[in-house]
């Protein structure tokens, strides 16, 4: 082709003003965006063969244009679209040749050289330049990702970790824990009161925090909401408090996070990590307090007879399996209840019955198992001791509960005080079927109500006496 022939100007025209417009167009436009990438690099093929072509076959053009055109097709669709990409050049340009009657002409001169050479070196480095930074963001992108994956499996397994708990002091060290070994660059803090009675029921967990934030913290809490700001700086450390309230119906709560610099991506998440940590110890809460609706008894707070014959059974099965292990069991009446049911009413029963339970209580070790077994009937279990344990405690409440007294309001105002009386009768899994040790502890205390009685019929003494 005739050096300056009207093809040499139209085909870069094309190539570099229209097509990328109509190439954009057409990936924008297109249902499948990637197929339309395809196209239009095979159409990118078709016109810079055929752009060859019009240069006469200029060895440096050819070859630096066939290069890019065939890196831009691997680059973006693998071997197979390179090779279907060399095709297209190859075709368009011996196309264009035919079409055209075009030259071949490799070499024309050292100017012209020099220039492709330089247009070569600084379209290569362009694409290097571009490759770099679109690494850079890729980059970013995956460290963003590994977060976002880091803060997902926290707060999923954030789930699992609180509800396994059984306690809200285990729940929130657990939770804590869990987060810090997530995240080990963070510290954590939480905090619980109680709206109602924010000084008697509080909750403190930390972990990963310094001992010196700590106090600081702790010094915070004690005049919460309006001290704890959302965001402050400690040692060039950013500490993120975010409320819990939201999420609790009793209690108030705060998040704290110990974040070693300002950190954008974490102030998002905070909530939701608040929210879990919230809605868990809402759980638990609810459920501590359904189990114990459902083990304690409603007027003395002591185990009820479900909870004990729980404990029983587990007990028997304990001496089932392990035969040395035994079991022993005090069973106590109070006496003379229906007495002062009849003559001052059933609050002053209750508060009998209340009295001996809180005296009891005063007695038991944290591994007897107390409760209220019927209206003035209590059992003690104590699950792995002997018959010793059992009488010890008997010895003690026969010792020490005459002494007491409870003091209850008449109908008419005046304030009486009744001594506390109670029948009992113990019995062990080494003297018995361990089936049989309530039933024989019981029949002893009857037999021990029987001698009381006869001894106040003799006139010994009185089963409620009011001094
Ligand atoms: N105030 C009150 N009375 C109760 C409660 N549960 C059971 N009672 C009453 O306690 C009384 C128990 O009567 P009894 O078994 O004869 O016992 P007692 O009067 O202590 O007589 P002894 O055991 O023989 O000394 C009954 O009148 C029941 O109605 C309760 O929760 N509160």
């Amino acid at each position: 082709m005739a050096e300056g022939s009207g093809w040499t100007l139209i085909l870069p025209g094309v190539l570099l003003l229209i097509w990328p417009g109509l190439a954009y167009l057409h990936a924008a436009s297109a249902q499948n965006s990637k197929r339309a990438e395809f196209r239009n690099l095979l159409c990118d093929s078709l016109l810079l063969g055929a752009w060859c072509s019009v240069l006469d076959f200029y060895v440096l053009a050819t070859v630096t244009i066939g290069l890019a055109c065939l890196m831009n097709n691997l680059v973006v669709g693998g071997l197979r679209q390179m090779f279907v990409s060399a095709a297209f050049f190859t075709i368009a340009a011996a196309g264009a040749s035919a079409l055209t009657g075009g030259d071949f002409r490799p070499t024309i001169s050292n100017s012209l050289d020099i220039y492709q050479w330089t247009g070569a070196v600084v379209y290569f480095l362009t694409i290097g330049r571009v490759t770099y930074s679109q690494n850079r963001k890729i980059g970013r992108s995956i460290g963003e990702i590994k977060f976002q994956n880091r803060v997902f499996h926290a707060l999923l397994d954030l789930g699992t970790v609180a509800n396994s708990a059984t306690n809200i002091h285990r729940l929130l060290n657990d939770s804590l824990n869990h987060l810090h070994s997530h995240f080990p660059d963070y510290g954590f803090a939480v905090y619980l009161q109680e709206r109602q009675r924010p000084d008697v029921t509080r909750y403190a967990a930390t972990a990963g925090i310094g001992s010196k934030d700590e106090r600081r913290l702790t010094d915070l809490f004690a005049n919460p909401p309006h001290t704890l700001k959302t965001h402050q700086t400690s040692d060039g450390e950013m500490l993120y408090t975010t409320s819990m309230g939201g999420r609790l119906s009793l209690y108030e709560g705060w998040l704290i996070v110990k974040a070693p610099k300002p950190n954008s991506t974490l102030e998002p998440i905070l909530p939701l990590f608040a929210d879990q940590l919230a809605a868990a110890t809402e759980n638990k809460l609810l459920h501590l307090e359904l189990k114990k609706t459902a083990e304690r008894d409603g007027l003395t707070g002591l185990y009820n007879r479900g909870f004990l014959e729980s404990a029983l059974q587990a007990s028997i099965q304990g001496k089932a399996q392990t035969p040395s292990l035994d079991f022993a069991v005090l069973m106590l009446d109070v006496d003379g209840l229906k007495e002062v049911n009849d003559h001052y009413g059933h609050i002053a029963g209750d508060q009998l019955i209340t009295t001996v339970a809180e005296s009891l209580q005063l007695h038991c070790r944290d591994s007897d198992i107390l409760a209220r077994y019927g209206g003035d009937e209590f059992v003690v279990l104590f699950p792995s001791a002997s018959m010793s344990a059992a009488t010890r405690l008997a010895d003690l409440i026969r010792e020490h509960l005459p002494d007491q007294q409870c003091i209850i309001t008449t109908a008419d105002g005046a304030r009486e005080a009744l001594a506390l009386h109670v029948s009992q009768g113990c019995a062990s899994s080494s003297e018995a079927p361990a089936q049989r040790v309530l039933a024989l502890a019981d029949e002893r205390m009857y037999l021990d109500k029987s001698q009381r009685r006869r001894q106040r019929k003799d006139g010994q003494g009185t089963a409620s006496q009011m001094p």
